[in-house]
């Protein structure tokens, strides 16, 4: 699909990017940059690339697809690096969780002539670094394209159609709405996992002992998400600030109600809750979403629109 595919950062996401960039013919070449020389030598040594480079402009001079894969903090630090290297007419793409800070980040550095299209495979682990990513961790995935208005029409289907052959299904999206939409789905799931084990983690010895012992009852599931890389969740807290200032007031009133209801014996309330949640899985189940971490078991329906 492209001569030279250029990936800046090569953890969980750039390194899956490689895996099916490579597995499916989707470059000529290559190119790996990352910050660190340790990273950059891991990535060696799985043979993710054709070219290494410690300096990201020599990684993506002559390249006609960019992706960074970056915490999103840095977005604005790498887009400052690469911004004068990048070639004209070339697509420039990110995979960052959140869209509106990273494109506050970045705009303001890329120059005229190439195709900034920002953009986030909802897609993941909790694992991070460049031995935990996977050929097919994109399969059956939604991948969201948030173009700016003005954005060129064909290079957005250029870069819609390469998320295609990586499996994933597009949808395009304002970038705001995304974040709103992203801090529920997303980003308060893995607050409120980060929040319940360092809670657990604040008891006492003895009691912590007892949740390693009886882990499997609920927390467990809770621990795989509070394991996510602690620079990637800073970063995603940092840069959606107001969307998840918002959702966490919305789900500490209804904590308190549940709380109220929990006191009082309103069995009624509770009931009517956990029904109502209950099919919401059931959803997820029949819109043929994965609804285990690959590391328990992957049940992957195909998506009704590829079935
Ligand atoms: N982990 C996940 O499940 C998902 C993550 N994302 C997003 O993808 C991006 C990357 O996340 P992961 O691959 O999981 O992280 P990771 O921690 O596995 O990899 C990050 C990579 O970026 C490099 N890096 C960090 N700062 C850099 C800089 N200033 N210049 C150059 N390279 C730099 C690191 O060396 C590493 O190679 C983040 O923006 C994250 O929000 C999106 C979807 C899912
Ligand atoms: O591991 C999980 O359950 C995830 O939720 C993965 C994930 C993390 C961050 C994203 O922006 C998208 C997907």
């Amino acid at each position: 699909m492209f001569e030279r595919i250029a990936l800046v950062g090569i953890g969980l996401i750039g390194s899956s990017l490689a895996r099916v960039i490579r597995r499916d013919g989707l470059a000529g070449t290559i190119a790996i940059s990352t910050r660190s020389s340790s990273t950059l030598d891991q990535a060696r040594e799985l043979d993710l690339g054709d070219t290494y480079h410690l300096d990201p402009k020599d990684a993506v001079a002559n390249a006609d697809l960019v992706i960074v894969s970056v915490p999103v903090g840095s977005s604005g630090e790498v887009a400052k690096a690469i911004g004068p290297a990048l070639k004209p007419g070339a697509i420039l793409t990110d995979v960052g969780s959140t869209k509106a800070s990273v494109i506050a980040q970045m705009a303001p550095e890329i120059p005229d002539g190439v195709h900034f299209i920002p953009g986030h495979p909802i897609a993941g682990t909790e694992r991070s670094g460049p031995d935990a990513g996977f050929a097919s961790l994109f399969e059956n995935r939604w991948c969201i394209l948030t173009p700016q208005a003005g954005a060129d029409e064909a290079a957005v289907e250029r870069l819609a159609e390469f998320w295609r052959r990586c499996g994933s299904n597009i949808d395009v999206m304002d970038p705001n709405h995304h974040d709103m939409v992203l801090a529920i789905v997303s980003h308060l799931p893995h607050i409120i996992a980060y929040n319940i084990v360092g809670t657990a983690d604040d008891l006492e010895a003895v009691t912590k002992s007892e949740v390693i012992k009886y882990s499997a009852s609920g927390f467990r599931d809770f621990t795989r998400l509070a394991a996510s890389d602690p620079t990637m969740w800073r970063d995603v807290c940092l840069h959606n600030r107001d969307a998840i200032l918002e959702m966490l007031a919305r789900f500490s009133e209804d904590l308190a109600s549940l709380q109220r209801a929990v006191r009082w014996g309103d069995g009624d309330k509770l009931f009517d809750l956990f029904t109502r949640t209950r099919a919401i899985r059931r959803s997820i189940i029949e819109a043929g979403q994965e609804v285990d971490a690959p590391d328990f078991g992957r049940q992957v329906v195909a998506h009704p629109e590829k079935a």
